[in-house]
């Protein structure tokens, strides 16, 4: 065989046609650098509550783990086969469904208590879901979430639920270690696990229909909840407060619900002090967010505990965990972890497989695929335009784990201004959240006002130049950050 030959591109595989019964989903996973292009040729599919159109190609990657569900039964085409594929006809979508009508119902009456109609029971039944998704790791936690919001938006009745997301090490909108709410009105799509939920306005092109997403966030800083559990209480009943005060003027939307998508931390702990941490997180979720259904996916332990715990005033449903959920290791998490970074500033193009003519017209999740190149900024910035701090100390192990008596230097959540300058500081590959203006009015002003402030965008901190008291950052786009406040958690940034 000549060295050209040898070294020639594989050959594309042809085409393949999956035709699956009503009630069965097609699971796949890529590896890294695969990309799968999958198309309904006809009938009726899904994937996680998003609706497939007939005749158009979809693309997945950056090691995607999804699948493709129907009720009705359809016929897929997929441009070539990826490493782990299957059929299953055990799903648990149809109880699924009918959580979502139990919710719909809990909807409507919530909107005609709102028109002034007499609500036929208590006025707990006028209330809309607000509902929390618990579970252990791997549960399909985030997919139950997006299912059923999708479900809701698909519903023809405009609803536009608020997606809540507490899980720190998921990402969401923006990037991991923060925890984020916004009202979602079109379906979360799934191409790419670099997005999970979709893309927010911070990063996205202008020209992109989840575009639409503008996040309410507040940035943790690091991907485990026992790093800093009161910092996250304190986030948690933020963003409660942020999400009440959207719905107050809008009662019309506060209909729609909200759903809340939460750590697996939150599940099971193996330390006692660990089980308090989550015990008093899931509280804050409940009194933050108002709960009244709490959903505990595939757990009997939890969900006897939930029942006991909130049985008398909240609805306590458990519900099956489904056979495709993909056990997520370490080594892949991290991986996502950097996608996400990556894809904050640079967007996240996905290439096409080998093969597939441009015919196709091939979208990520509903939006072409090359349009989500992000260009971002580079700036020199001197040490004095920012001023950025860090929770805490920097390796802190909880209050609770510290021996009975002692007691620490710096608390949880203190502010500690950090200097680049110094040795050690760990601000060079750094990830920062840039926070919000703080309160014009100095009267409002408080110690610890940087734990309550929103996030304006993150900064990626890629070179330190400390004689003339300089730094690079990266930002998504040109801008001043003279007089601004940043936070610094534990992610770092890496340019690959
Ligand atoms: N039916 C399915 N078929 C194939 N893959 C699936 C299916 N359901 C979920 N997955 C995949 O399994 C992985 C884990 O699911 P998911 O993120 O929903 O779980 P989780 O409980 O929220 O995880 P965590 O442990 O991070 O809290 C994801 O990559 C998801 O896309």
């Amino acid at each position: 065989m000549s060295s050209a030959a040898a070294k020639a591109a594989p050959a594309p595989s042809p085409p393949k046609e999956w035709t699956l019964e009503p009630e069965t989903e097609y699971r796949f996973e890529l590896d890294p650098g695969t990309s799968l292009a999958i198309k309904l040729v006809r009938g009726h599919a899904e994937v996680f509550g998003a609706e497939l159109a007939e005749g158009k190609t979809y693309l997945f990657a950056h090691e995607c783990k999804a699948a493709v569900f129907t009720y009705q039964g359809c016929t897929i085409e997929m441009s070539c086969i990826p490493s782990t594929e299957y059929v299953s006809d055990e799903t648990p979508m149809y109880p699924y469904a009918n959580v979502h009508i139990a919710l719909e119902k809990m909807r409507l009456l919530a909107r005609d208590a709102h028109h002034g109609s007499p609500p036929s029971g208590t006025e707990a039944d006028s209330e809309p879901p607000r509902v929390l998704v618990i579970g252990p790791e791997n549960a399909g936690k985030t997919t139950v979430c997006k299912t059923l919001a999708n479900y809701a938006v698909r519903a023809g009745q405009d609803w536009a639920p608020v997606y809540i997301n507490v899980d720190p090490g998921e990402g969401g909108w923006t990037v991991p270690g923060s925890i984020s709410a916004t009202s979602i009105s079109a379906p979360l799509t799934t191409a790419s696990p670099a997005h999970p939920l979709g893309n927010a306005a911070t990063s996205a092109p202008t020209t992109l229909t989840s575009n639409a997403l503008l996040p309410i966030v507040y940035w943790y800083g690091h991907s485990e909840t026992k790093r800093n559990p009161l910092l996250l209480d304190r986030q948690i009943r933020n963003l409660g407060e942020n999400v009440n005060e959207r719905h107050e003027v809008d009662a019309e939307g506060r209909a729609a619900g909200l759903i809340v998508d939460t750590p697996s931390s939150f599940a099971a702990s193996s330390s006692s002090s660990g089980a308090d941490h989550r015990l008093m997180l899931i509280r804050a979720c409940v009194d933050a967010f108002r709960i009244n259904v709490i959903l505990v996916v595939g757990h009997e332990k939890l969900n006897v505990e939930m029942q006991r715990t909130y049985g008398n005033r909240i609805n306590v449903v458990k519900i099956p965990k489904s056979g495709g959920v993909v056990d997520l290791d370490p080594p892949y998490r991290h991986r996502i972890h950097n996608y996400q970074l990556h894809a904050y500033f640079y967007g996240h193009p996905i290439n096409p497989p080998p093969g597939l003519p441009t015919s196709a017209n091939a979208t990520a999740g509903g939006e072409s695929a090359m349009e989500t190149n992000l260009s971002p900024s580079s700036s020199v910035i001197s040490f004095d335009d920012l001023t950025i701090y860090r929770i805490g100390e920097k390796s802190m192990a909880p209050s609770s784990a510290l021996p009975i008596g002692a007691t620490r230097s710096v608390s949880e959540m203190q502010p500690v201004k950090v200097d680049p300058a110094s040795p050690g500081s760990g601000v060079l590959n750094a990830m920062l959240a840039l926070l919000a203006p703080p309160n014009p009015d100095d009267n409002e002003r408080y110690d610890e006002e940087v734990l309550d402030l929103q996030v304006a965008g993150f900064l990626a901190v890629t070179s330190i130049d400390v004689p003339r008291r300089r730094m690079t950052v990266l930002s998504p786009g040109p801008g001043s950050f003279a007089g601004r406040t940043a936070i610094m958690g534990s992610f770092e940034w890496t340019e690959s």
